[in-house]
C-alpha cells in the first residue's frame, strides 16, 4: 500500500463570467512511506489545487486519491495526515500553546502525551517564549511556525505541506529542512509543494514537476543531478609543486586522469560540474 496515491486527478474550475480553467489534467502519482517528494511548479501550475483535492477541501472533477489506502473524500483519510495550508490562518484569539492543544485534542492525543508534545513542538519551532501570546500578535514567520507545529503535534504518518518554507528566514528554512529529514528517518511520507528548486535538491528523494495542470517529469533527484553532469573540475599539483585547476569534459575524464598520472602530477580533488535542479526545471517548464 502506498502512503499517497493519486489516480487521474482532474479539476476544472467552471466560471460563469470568466472562462473555465482546467487546473489539473489527470495526475497520476504514488509515494511510498519514508519518501520525501517535492511537488515543484511555477505559479499557477496547479500545486495548491492538487493539495486541496487531497485534503478534501475541493472536489476533483475526475479521478481519486488515497492516503494510506483511505479515500481522500472520506474524513478517515484526514486522521492520518498533517496538513499545512499555503497561507495558514489560525484562531487569532488563541495563543500558540492553546491552539496546539486544541489540534491535539481534535486528533485524540491522550492528555499527558499531548502536554509533552505541545511543549516539544513549541521549543522545536522556537515559539516557547511567545507561547502565551495571542497568535494575532505574531509575525508572518511565527504564524508559519505555528502552522508547522500543528502539523507535527499529533505525529501523523503522512505530511502534506503547501510551501512549508514560505515566509521563513534562512534559519527557519534550515530548521524546516531538518524537520523534513527527521520525518523521513522516522519512515513518514512527506509531500510538499514549492517553486524553489534548492529546497528540492536539499531534502527530496524524488521530484514531480507540474506545469499547467500536467506532470512534466517524475524522477529521483540524484538521477537528475547525475544526468546533469557536463564535466569535471580537476585540481592537480604538478611535480614542481604548482597547483592547477583544469576543466575536463565528461567524456575526456578517463584519458585526462591517465595523462595526469603518467606526468607524475598529483590529483587533489575532482568536482563534478553539473546542471542543477534549477536548470532542469527551467528547461522543462520553458518547453
Ligand atoms: N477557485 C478557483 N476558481 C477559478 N480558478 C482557480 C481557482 N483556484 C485556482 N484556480 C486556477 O487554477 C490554476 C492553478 O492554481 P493553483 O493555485 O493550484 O496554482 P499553484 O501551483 O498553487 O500556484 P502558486 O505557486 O502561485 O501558489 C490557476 O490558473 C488558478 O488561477
Amino acid at each position: 500500500m502506498y502512503a499517497l496515491e493519486i489516480n487521474g486527478l482532474a479539476k476544472t474550475f467552471k466560471g460563469k463570467k470568466f472562462k473555465s480553467v482546467e487546473a489539473l489534467k489527470g495526475l497520476h502519482l504514488s509515494i511510498e512511506r519514508g519518501e520525501v517528494l517535492g511537488f515543484l511548479g511555477p505559479n499557477g501550475a496547479g500545486k495548491s489545487t492538487t493539495i486541496k483535492c487531497l485534503m478534501g477541501l475541493i472536489r476533483p472533477s475526475a479521478g481519486s486519491a488515497k492516503i494510506l489506502g483511505r479515500d481522500t473524500a472520506s474524513a478517515d483519510a484526514r486522521k492520518v495526515v498533517g496538513y499545512l495550508p499555503e497561507n495558514p490562518a489560525f484562531y487569532d484569539y488563541l495563543s500558540a500553546e492553546e491552539y496546539l492543544r486544541f489540534v491535539g485534542r481534535v486528533h485524540q492525543v491522550p492528555a499527558p502525551l499531548l502536554a509533552q508534545r505541545v511543549a516539544e513542538m513549541l521549543k522545536l519551532l522556537e515559539l516557547w517564549d511567545a507561547r502565551k501570546r495571542l497568535i494575532r500578535s505574531y509575525s508572518k514567520g511565527m504564524v508559519q511556525r505555528v502552522g508547522l507545529a500543528q502539523v507535527l503535534v499529533h505525529d501523523p504518518e503522512v505530511y502534506i505541506l503547501d510551501e512549508p518554507m514560505s515566509g521563513l528566514d534562512p534559519i527557519g528554512r534550515a530548521l524546516v529542512k531538518d524537520i523534513i529529514l527527521d520525518l523521513k528517518r522516522r519512515g513518514k511520507c512527506v509531500f510538499f509543494s514549492t517553486h524553489i528548486t534548492d529546497d528540492v535538491e536539499k531534502v527530496c528523494d524524488r521530484v514531480a514537476v507540474i506545469d499547467k495542470g500536467e506532470l512534466l517529469a517524475v524522477d529521483r533527484v540524484e538521477n537528475i543531478l547525475q544526468r546533469g553532469v557536463e564535466g569535471y573540475t580537476v585540481y592537480v599539483t604538478t611535480p614542481d609543486g604548482h597547483s592547477e585547476e583544469v576543466y575536463v569534459e565528461k567524456a575526456a575524464l578517463q584519458s585526462f586522469l591517465q595523462q595526469t598520472v603518467s606526468a607524475k602530477q598529483v590529483i587533489e580533488k575532482i568536482e563534478p560540474r553539473r546542471k542543477d535542479m534549477e536548470a532542469f526545471f527551467l528547461e522543462l517548464v520553458s518547453k
